[in-house]
């Protein structure tokens, strides 16, 4: 691991750089890294390589093919809208749920042949509720040492600095369900942290959260990041938080990486696109060149908690779903505005996006996951 000042904020670039190429559709990704293979036996592993993943729930194809690598030390965003698959690969990563040898890697275990060893490198935050309301916040990171296996000697100090480190030292004492959303999210992470992870995955950390309490669970995690060096692995439906806290990010739509870079690679690989589709011959739109939607509009501000761009387009009985205004190659919409992480999003995952994004149970487990946080 490696250690930074505490109290410098953390990097936006990821400590081990190499060069990325912004995925551009239909290649698959163009990470480096995505052939685990092609690392030299002396380089450190990658935190997370995921080869060929895929996960079925009965006909279901959750995840479909997917090639990761997460380095060590940076905050990866796996995002899209819901159903995509985002939490089936985390499960999968976490060994909660069982894929076969080879496909997932952990700081080099195998997470079929070396369960217990990755189990230990982890720390996991899931959507679904996982502190004890009826225990006190204390109590809640005490169970988690235990069940971690962090040694009775160190227990009362790890516990007292997870605490500490999400700011929930002096709410300790009292019991979780007198907790506000935010400090039961923080909480959650204090219980992930209680191990000393190298590799923090967090399902959704902010769903549900007001703006504030969103920034005050980052600022943790960037803190704790910057202080011992841990991985993070995030998914979340907020593209403004992805491309404020990931270094690099995989947009996911029906189970498998439609794109794959740094926040400005994405950007720039879809502004260089609408520019050769504006210099191309005028012709009836077909390919994904510029984003066949308007943008979703952004949430607005009466609202509590911010709308995840994508649920906004869940299906639903009373609205029909937008109708693609008919453009052309050489007069992309809004192709001279910066493009936006959701633009890329779009532009990548096409028009299946508005309509097919995400089925009752997806919509419902969202929903389910922000009502019992907020
Ligand atoms: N336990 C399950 N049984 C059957 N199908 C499931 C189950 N869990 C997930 N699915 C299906 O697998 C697909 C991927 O779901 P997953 O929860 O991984 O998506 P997601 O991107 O995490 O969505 P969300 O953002 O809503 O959490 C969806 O079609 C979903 O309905």
């Amino acid at each position: 691991m490696t250690t930074d000042d505490p109290g410098r904020p953390a990097p936006r670039t990821a400590p081990v750089q190499a060069p990325t190429t912004a995925y551009e559709p239909p290649a698959e990704p163009a990470d480096r890294s995505a052939d685990a293979s092609a690392q030299s036996p002396a380089a450190p592993p990658d935190a997370v390589t995921c080869r060929a993943l895929h996960y079925a729930f009965g006909e279901t194809k959750a995840v479909d093919g997917v090639d990761l690598s997460v380095r060590p030390g940076e905050v990866f965003g796996l995002l899209g809208p819901n159903g995509a698959g985002k939490t089936t690969a985390i499960r999968c990563i976490t060994t909660l749920l069982p894929v076969p040898a080879g496909m997932v890697r952990v700081f080099g275990h195998d997470a079929a042949r070396e369960r217990m060893a990755v189990r230990r490198l982890l720390g996991y935050v899931p959507q679904q509720l996982s502190a004890d309301a009826g225990l006190t916040g204390r109590e809640n990171v005490e169970l988690f040492a235990r069940v971690f296996d962090v040694s009775r000697r160190e227990r009362a100090a790890r516990v007292a600095q997870a605490l500490e480190a999400v700011n929930l030292t002096e709410a300790a004492n009292r019991l979780a369900k007198t907790y506000s959303g935010g400090m039961i999210r923080r909480l959650e992470l204090a219980q992930a942290l209680v191990s000393a992870p190298r590799l923090l995955m967090l399902d959704e950390p902010t769903i549900g959260l007001d703006p504030i309490a969103r920034t005050t669970v980052w600022e943790h995690i960037n803190a704790v990041r910057a202080a011992t060096g841990m991985t993070v692995l995030v998914t979340t439906h907020y593209m403004d938080e992805a491309e404020q806290y990931c270094d690099r990010v995989a947009l996911m739509h029906r189970g498998r990486i439609r794109a794959l870079g740094t926040p400005n690679e994405l950007r720039s690989a879809l502004r260089a696109r609408r520019a050769r589709a504006a210099l191309a011959p005028t012709a009836p739109h077909t390919s994904p060149a510029s984003p066949p939607f308007p943008s979703t509009p952004r949430p607005s501000p009466a609202a509590p908690a911010p709308t995840p761009p994508f649920s906004s387009s869940a299906p639903s009985p009373s609205t029909p779903p937008s109708t693609p205004p008919s453009t052309t190659l050489s007069s992309p919409p809004s192709s001279d505005a910066e493009p936006t992480l959701e633009d890329v999003f779009r532009d990548v995952a096409g028009s299946g996006l508005d309509e097919q994004s995400g089925d009752f149970r997806d919509v419902r487990s969202t929903r389910r996951t922000a009502s019992r946080v907020g």
